[in-house]
Parts: C-alpha cells; sequence; structure tokens
C-alpha cells in the first residue's frame, strides 16, 4: 500500500495488451505486469485502497522491481503484520461481523496481514480474553470491531494485562501505569464510535482498516476514574454527569433501537430538564497549553509547548465550583462523532495530558436547546452566560445530597407533580433530590463522587518517534527512486503514474 511510502506487489503475471481500434484485434505484445495496491486520500478525509499496474518489457525486470518494493515495505517495522480482533455483534445496528467480513478482512488479505477473529459471545469477553488467556507476544496489535463501549472494554483488558504483567497495581491511586506497547485498531461499527471519529475523522470501516494497514497510530490520552480511592473506570472520551449520564441510563434498557435509542432518551432528557447540585473542583493546565475556547487545533504547535511546560512548574491551584448543573462533562478529546462534527469540545487536544472540564449550570430548556443545537453547526457551544469550560489536569465532583441507594424501583422516591417521562430507577425528575449517573465513555459508573486525573502521556516520545518515521519514509523513498532511475525508460503505469 503506497499511502506513505511502500506498496505491495505481487508476483508478475502474463498480461496480454491490446491496443488498437475497440472490438479489433490488435498485435499482441507480450510484457510482465504487477499491481500494486495503494492508498488515496478522497473527501471528508475517507481513504480509498487503489490499484495501479506496472508493466516491464521483462520478467527478470519485474521481479527486480517486486524485490526491492518488498525491501522498501519490510523497512517499515510500523506496519502490523499479526493483528488479534474482537468482534461485537450487539453493538450498534449489530452488523460488526458483517462490515468485518465485508469490508475489512479482504484489505487485510490483500496487505498480507493475518489475523486472529474472536466474535464476543457476552459483555466482557474481548476484556477477560485480554487479561487472562490471550498471547499477546504473537500479535502487533488489538483491534476493536464495535464502538466506544467495546474500545473502552479492550482498554480495560490491554491496560490491566499490562499492570499484571508488570506487578503494577492500578487500584493504588498514584500508581505510575506501565505503557502498553500494543496499539488498538479501531473498526467504527458502534452507535457513537466517536473515539474513531475524534482520531481518524471519519467512522468509515475501510479507512479505518488502511490506516491500520500502514501502520498509523495516535497516542491518547487516559483518565483515571477513582471514588473514595477505589479505582472505577479509565476514560478517554466523555464523563458526562447529568443530561449525558441520563441519557445513557436510560438508552441502555433501549438498546435493540440501536443507535436511535440515544435520540429518544436524549429527547426524553431534554424534556425532563433535570438538574443536579454538587461542588465541582478542578487542577487547571498551565496557560501554554491552550484554551479550550481557542481556535489552535494544531498539535505541533502544542508540542513545542509541551516542550517548554515540561519544565514550568505547575503555577495553577485547584479551583472549586459549588451550584446547579443540568451537565458537567469532561471532554478527553473533541468528542467529535456523526451527531456533532466539532463534538463537544472542538479544542480539545488527544494527548496533552490535559481534559476541557464543560460546566452547564441550571437554565431554561430554551436555552439549553440554543446550547445543544451549537453542538451540530459552527456556532460557538461555550458562548452562554450559564456554560463555562476550563481545560484541566484533575478534576473531583462531590454531589451535594449523600448518594441514596439506587433504588430498585419507582414507588419508594416522592413523585413530582406533573410531567415525568423517565420510567428508570436511576433517573427521576426531582431536580434537587435526584442523583444523575456518570457516562463514563459509555458505560455507566454508579457513583456520583469521583476523583479523575490525567494520566500524563509522553508526547516527546511519540514525536520523536514520528520524526524517525518520517525519515524512514524519505530515506525509502530515495533508495526507490534510484531503483527507478536504472530502469524508469521500461516502466509505465496503466493507471496512473506513482509518485513515489
Ligand atoms: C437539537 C439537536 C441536539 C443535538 C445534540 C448533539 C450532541 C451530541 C454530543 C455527542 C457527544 C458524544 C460523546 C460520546 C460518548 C460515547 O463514548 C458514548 C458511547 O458511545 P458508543 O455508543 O459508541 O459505545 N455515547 C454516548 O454516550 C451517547 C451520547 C449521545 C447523546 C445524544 C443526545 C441527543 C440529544 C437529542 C436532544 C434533542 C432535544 C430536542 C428536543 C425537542
Ligand atoms: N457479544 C456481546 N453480547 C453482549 N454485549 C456485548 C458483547 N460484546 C460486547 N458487548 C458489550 O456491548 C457494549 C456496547 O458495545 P459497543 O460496541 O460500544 O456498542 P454501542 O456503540 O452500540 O454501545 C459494551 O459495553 C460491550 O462490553
Ligand atoms: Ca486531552
Amino acid at each position: 500500500f503506497w499511502g506513505h511510502g511502500a506498496a505491495i506487489a505481487y508476483p508478475g503475471c502474463l498480461w496480454e495488451q491490446r491496443q488498437g481500434h475497440p472490438g479489433q484485434f490488435a498485435s499482441l505484445s507480450q510484457v510482465f505486469c504487477f499491481p500494486v495496491f495503494y492508498v488515496k486520500r478522497t473527501k471528508n478525509h475517507q481513504w480509498r485502497c487503489n490499484e495501479a499496474t506496472f508493466s516491464c518489457s521483462s520478467a527478470e525486470l519485474c521481479e527486480q522491481w517486486i524485490q526491492v518494493t518488498r525491501e522498501q515495505l519490510s523497512l517499515l517495522t510500523n506496519r502490523p503484520k499479526r493483528l488479534l480482533v474482537y468482534i461485537n455483534p450487539f453493538g450498534g445496528k449489530r452488523r460488526g461481523k458483517r462490515i468485518y467480513e465485508e469490508k475489512v478482512a479482504p484489505v487485510f488479505q490483500q496487505a498480507g496481514i493475518s489475523a486472529d477473529v474472536i466474535v464476543t459471545e457476552r459483555a466482557n469477553h474481548a476484556r477477560d480474553h485480554l487479561t487472562t488467556e490471550a498471547n499477546l507476544q504473537q500479535y502487533d496489535g488489538v483491534v476493536c470491531v464495535g464502538g466506544d463501549g467495546m474500545f473502552s472494554e479492550i482498554l480495560h483488558g490491554l491496560v490491566a494485562r499490562t499492570q499484571n504483567d508488570n506487578k503494577v497495581d492500578q487500584n493504588r491511586p498514584g500508581a505510575e501505569l506501565k505503557p502498553c506497547m500494543l496499539r488498538i485498531g479501531i473498526i467504527p461499527a458502534g452507535s457513537t464510535d466517536c473515539i474513531c471519529f475524534a482520531t481518524v475523522g471519519t467512522n468509515d470501516p475501510v479507512t479505518s482498516a488502511l490506516h491500520i494497514i500502514i501502520g498509523d497510530s495516535q497516542p491518547m490520552d487516559v483518565c483515571s476514574v477513582h471514588h473514595n480511592d477505589v479505582f472505577l473506570r479509565y476514560s478517554v472520551s466523555l464523563l458526562g454527569y447529568g443530561f449525558y449520564g441520563d441519557v445513557l441510563a436510560d438508552s441502555e434498557k433501549k438498546r435493540w433501537l440501536g443507535p436511535a435509542r440515544y435520540d429518544l432518551s436524549g429527547v426524553k432528557a431534554f424534556l425532563c430538564h433535570n438538574y443536579y447540585k454538587g461542588t465541582v473542583s478542578f487542577l487547571p493546565a498551565e496557560d501554554n497549553l491552550g484554551h479550550p475556547r481557542d481556535k489552535m487545533q494544531f498539535l505541533c504547535l502544542l508540542v513545542s509547548k509541551w516542550f517548554h511546560s515540561c519544565v514550568a512548574v505547575s503555577s495553577s491551584s485547584w479551583k472549586v465550583i459549588c451550584g446547579k448543573f443540568i451537565a458537567i462533562n469532561a471532554a478527553n478529546m473533541s468528542c467529535a462523532c456523526p451527531r456533532s462534527p466539532k463534538g463537544l469540545s472542538p479544542s480539545a487536544h488527544l494527548a496533552d495530558g490535559t481534559a476541557d472540564l464543560i460546566l452547564v449550570r441550571k437554565c431554561s430548556r430554551l436555552d439549553f436547546f440554543r446550547h445543544l443545537l451549537r453542538h451540530t453547526n459552527t456556532d460557538d457551544q461555550f458562548d452562554h452566560s450559564f456554560v463555562e469550560v476550563h481545560r484541566v489536569k484533575k478534576f473531583h465532583f462531590e454531589p451535594l445530597d449523600p448518594q441514596p441507594l439506587l433504588l430498585e424501583n419507582q414507588s419508594e422516591l416522592p413523585k413530582k407533580p406533573g410531567f415525568c417521562p423517565m420510567g428508570s430507577a436511576q433517573t427521576t425528575c426531582i431536580p434537587s433530590a435526584a442523583h444523575s449517573s456518570w457516562n463514563c465513555d459509555g458505560e455507566i459508573l454508579h457513583h456520583a463522587a469521583i476523583q479523575v486525573r490525567l494520566a500524563i502521556h509522553n508526547i516527546a516520545e511519540t514525536v520523536k518517534r514520528k520524526i524517525k518515521l518520517r525519515l524512514h519514509l524519505i530515506t525509502a523513498k530515495v533508495s526507490c527512486l534510484k531503483a527507478l532511475g536504472k530502469t524508469d525508460s521500461a516502466l509505465m503505469t496503466h493507471n496512473s503514474l506513482l509518485k513515489c
């Protein structure tokens, strides 16, 4: 795949070339050829696999080309050869298996990638397999065919396995986690797919498969969530309390609706218009890590600041905000998704050691509707008097009232007169007394009081690796051109002259 300076070549085949007018058999001249599959960028960040056929005048030349191409390929050590694939047949529109078999497996095969495929039979099957049985040494990466919840499951499995193998107790709040050497590829087959959308720019399975094949990688922040020093979960996309927590809690019982469950629960949560009292405390990030309302979305600019901030002593101190909140959202990334192309926090960076904490205070339904609507267009969703946003490295939330036990049924709760569409035990329409639940990457947390901190990313290392990879590619291209130099006259393509 030629995407970043490499190509897949197949043994030369004898190929007859016909010229002259259609319908007439012109004189045949024997030529030798080989196809090269390459990545072609199309619109909206989508990638497609294209094919160019090279032809040569002799079998020897053809072999030489294939040999040189294969040698260049082998230099790209970041490309996976062997993958462990987990398919969630249950997520999204329940098309995970079909998506993999029809769109991904053929491209993996073309690229010479072998894959061990496990179709999960229950929730947490993938996590448990990763934590115990999987022989990870034989794989170059793990692939998640599903949505954000499935990615989160695999993330937890990999992180737990890595800590176990390194004798690290991940439940200890201050524990320095060991980085996982395996990358996780995402084939979008879920309901929101915001992690895939925010990293690749689209939720197209073929595009994601091609990114995996050429060995792309994108580091990501991981938040750890504790409750009174007990580890609960990691989060890479959204930690949402209030609106998004209520939406998720209500939608869990409507999975049979597929992705539409969120819209139905979303409307119900909107009409219910619950707000929740509590105290948010947070540690702001250093100023030079940008601000959620700046339009700077360039990672490289951030990296240079990051280098300088490594020496800067953290001058910020904890801030505390009490109030009544419609929603408390910590976006570890933009959370861009088909519903909201810019996401909850468009300027949130993927691997900068911070999260954007968005506080939506109690407001009218109309104001909240305006705020929500701005997520679907280019208007600034933070430009409201009842919305504030902070870039943070840590934050805590404490609900005002002690958390009641999650009651099994509604009868024990005092009824609020009037409209109460939410039928679930976890979500009521009694604004002041009720508790919401935290939506952690699409999974429900059963504690309202939480302590969140960012796992600091050694972004410098990642950038160095990227620079080295770039140099590799330039070298690859130079040697490829040298090889071309000897025989460029004999070479032509029938689709397009490929830029080496
Ligand atoms: C008036 C239209 C308002 C549209 C508002 C769109 C806001 C969308 C924000 C999207 C945030 C996505 C954060 C992602 C979280 C995911 O990790 C997580 C799990 O993903 P998975 O299902 O792939 O496993 N997904 C979720 O938690 C789902 C959140 C999606 C909430 C959508 C809410 C729709 C709101 C509709 C309100 C309509 C009000 C109109 C009243 C007349
Ligand atoms: N075979 C299975 N049966 C039931 N649940 C599963 C299965 N495999 C995974 N899950 C669970 O399904 C949940 C949703 O998965 P996900 O792929 O995120 O779908 P969605 O995007 O629709 O939420 C995850 O919490 C995951 O643990
Ligand atoms: Ca971040």
